[in-house]
């Protein structure tokens, strides 16, 4: 193991470079916009441009495989040279996968985005802890194994994450379970590498308002890093961050937002958006 555990790692460069990661979400209709085809030449081109000129400007690159995936083995080829190409180049890359399984399916998960060396591998993974958090322990042991970070749903951005997200247990609610579960993980580690932060980070929505208070959370005792979607197009900005997470450790994520802007706009538009949340 390393001296820094990922979410330290990840904690350094928000210092240098601001809170923001910025989504590699190649929608079709941003593959037309920017004049490449719905294909994966067009991803590649889509990925190249987002790494080369947000070099320097992020914390990291969150990938979202979906979006890859659509266009099948060659999608998935374009993936894998997107990730590699930008870890080459020094981001930090957190792959949106949403994984989650049970057993040695979750452990096939781990080791495609996790394990040193796999066409896939990551600095990070987003995980759905919805078959229960104990359901990512292969993903969490490998993480810990090779220092990789993990970001775990907890209060999603999207409004039908309430029914789920909001339900009441004995010790509060399915949210709050989750954080309680990932700060122990983070605390052992912790513990061990002297870091201020834990590799396994949250996801809350930065639009979800008042639901950490109204669930009785408090955001700024986790000690993980807490990934915030929902910053541009759907609608939070800093002033909801800071509403929302007060003085946590928090990285805004913007897709759309910052890509909306095109080429030749991506590290002027990140720019903006740190201005915004540093400012709030
Ligand atoms: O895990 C995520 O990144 C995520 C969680 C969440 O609660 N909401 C959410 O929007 N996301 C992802 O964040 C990105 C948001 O994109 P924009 O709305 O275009 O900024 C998409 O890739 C979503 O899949």
């Amino acid at each position: 193991m390393g001296t820094k555990n990922a979410g330290a790692r990840l904690t350094a460069r928000m210092v240098t470079y601001g809170p923001l990661c910025v989504g590699i979400d190649p929608h079709p209709g941003l593959l037309d916009a920017w004049g490449l085809t719905r294909d994966a030449d067009g991803l590649r081109a889509f990925s190249d441009i987002c790494v080369r000129e947000l070099d320097g400007a992020v914390a990291a690159l969150k990938p979202q495989v979906a979006f890859f995936e659509t266009y099948g083995a060659a999608g998935i080829a374009a993936l894998e040279e997107c990730i590699a190409f930008a870890r080459a180049a020094g981001h930090f890359v957190i792959t949106d996968a949403k994984r989650g399984d049970i057993g040695s399916t979750m452990a096939g998960y781990a080791a495609a985005y996790l394990a040193p060396g796999a066409p896939l591998e990551s600095d990070a993974l987003t995980l759905s802890p919805y078959l229960g958090f104990g359901s990512l322990a292969p993903a969490i042991d490998l993480a810990l194994q090779h220092d990789k970070g993990l970001f775990v749903l907890a209060l999603t951005s999207n409004p039908e994450g309430v029914g789920v997200q909001h339900a009441r247990t004995s010790a509060g609610s399915v949210a709050g379970d989750i954080l309680t579960q990932a700060h122990e993980v983070n605390a052992r580690i912790m513990a061990g590498d002297g870091s201020a932060c834990g590799p396994i980070g949250s996801v809350v929505g930065a639009t979800v308002g008042s639901a950490p208070r109204d669930l009785g959370l408090d955001l700024a005792a986790f000690n993980g890093i807490h990934l915030a979607p929902g910053v541009g197009a759907q609608g939070a900005g800093g002033a909801e961050c800071r509403d929302v997470f007060g003085s946590s450790a928090m990285l805004a994520s913007v897709s759309r937002g910052v890509l909306g802007a095109g080429p030749g706009q991506l590290k002027a538009t990140a720019e903006r958006f740190v201005a915004d949340l540093a400012r709030a």
